[in-house]
């Protein structure tokens, strides 16, 4: 069947609360891929796939391995034009526009354009707003951008107001990975008030608690990446404790 070239976006708007685990291809192997893919929660919508610093090559076989296995969309999030691949099903083409540095503006769009024209990955026009989550984010190292501070609300706001106008298609309010402050409900609600485009929030969410309060105060999508990644990381090692035990007794 074709697909609609706005499909996956229109399900993101369409569907009230989309939630996406984020796989970092540096922080994954090929071969746990299986194991991981059975622990997301159920009511996981995307998988999302990209990291900050990415080998060469890694994210293609993560995103090989992930469509073998699992017929959940997958949104790639890419940290640079090196993890555009084709096998994904839709990218967040982002522009970093909570700072301004020209790279993250508009330079790794350049450098990735002719290789999203010739793919079919659906495009998602991405305005991503880095808020501070309470300590220095690999985004921010690997950016050169300074985060805006949780209480700058009315530029967050105008920042966003000014993305909807270059004709951005969604919001990212990213506190960054592992943030120890996660973007602040009334963050989410005053853009959510002022702003016409649909929400993404991610960076430093660790309970349901807060991923409700995400959705409450505005967000159509919400992604959790470390607290995921460390939970099963904590699992994997239990199992080989349990095999070791089990070897080394008998
Ligand atoms: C349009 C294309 C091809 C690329 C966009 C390039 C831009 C604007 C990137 C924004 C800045 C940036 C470095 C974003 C990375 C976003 C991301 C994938 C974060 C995931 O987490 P990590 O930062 O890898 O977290 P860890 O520190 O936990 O590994
Ligand atoms: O890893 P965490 O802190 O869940 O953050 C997810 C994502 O928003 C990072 O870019
Ligand atoms: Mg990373």
């Amino acid at each position: 069947m074709k697909m609609a070239p706005d499909q996956l976006y229109r399900e993101i708007i369409g569907r009230e609360r989309s939630f996406a685990i984020l796989i970092d291809p540096d922080k994954v192997e090929k071969q746990e891929i299986i194991l991981l893919l059975k622990d997301i929660p159920s009511f996981t919508t995307h998988l999302f796939v990209g990291g900050s610093t990415v080998k060469s090559g890694k994210c293609e076989r993560v995103v090989k391995e992930l469509k073998k296995h699992s017929s959940l969309p997958i949104i790639l999030f890419p940290g640079d034009y090196s993890q555009v691949t084709p096998e994904a099903d839709g990218i967040l083409f982002l522009s970093l526009v909570s700072g301004e540095n020209p790279e993250y503006l508009i330079g790794q769009q350049i450098k990735s354009a002719k290789a999203i024209i010739a793919s079919k990955l659906e495009v998602i026009s991405t305005a991503y707003v880095l808020i501070d989550g309470g300590k220095e984010t690999a985004v921010q190292r690997v950016s050169e951008t300074l985060p805006i501070p949780q209480l700058e609300v009315e530029r967050i706001v105008s920042i966003c107001l000014a993305s909807q106008l270059a004709g951005k298609k969604i919001i990212y309010l990213e506190a960054g990975s592992g943030a120890l402050i996660s973007v602040h409900p009334n963050i989410i609600q005053a853009v959510k008030k002022e702003v016409n485009l649909p929400i993404i929030v991610g960076g430093g969410l660790r309970t349901e608690k807060e991923i409700e309060a995400c959705y409450q105060a505005g967000a159509n999508l919400v992604v959790v990446g470390t607290a995921f990644e460390e939970e099963f990381k904590q699992k994997s090692h239990e199992n080989i404790s349990r095999v070791n035990t089990y070897s080394n007794s008998r």
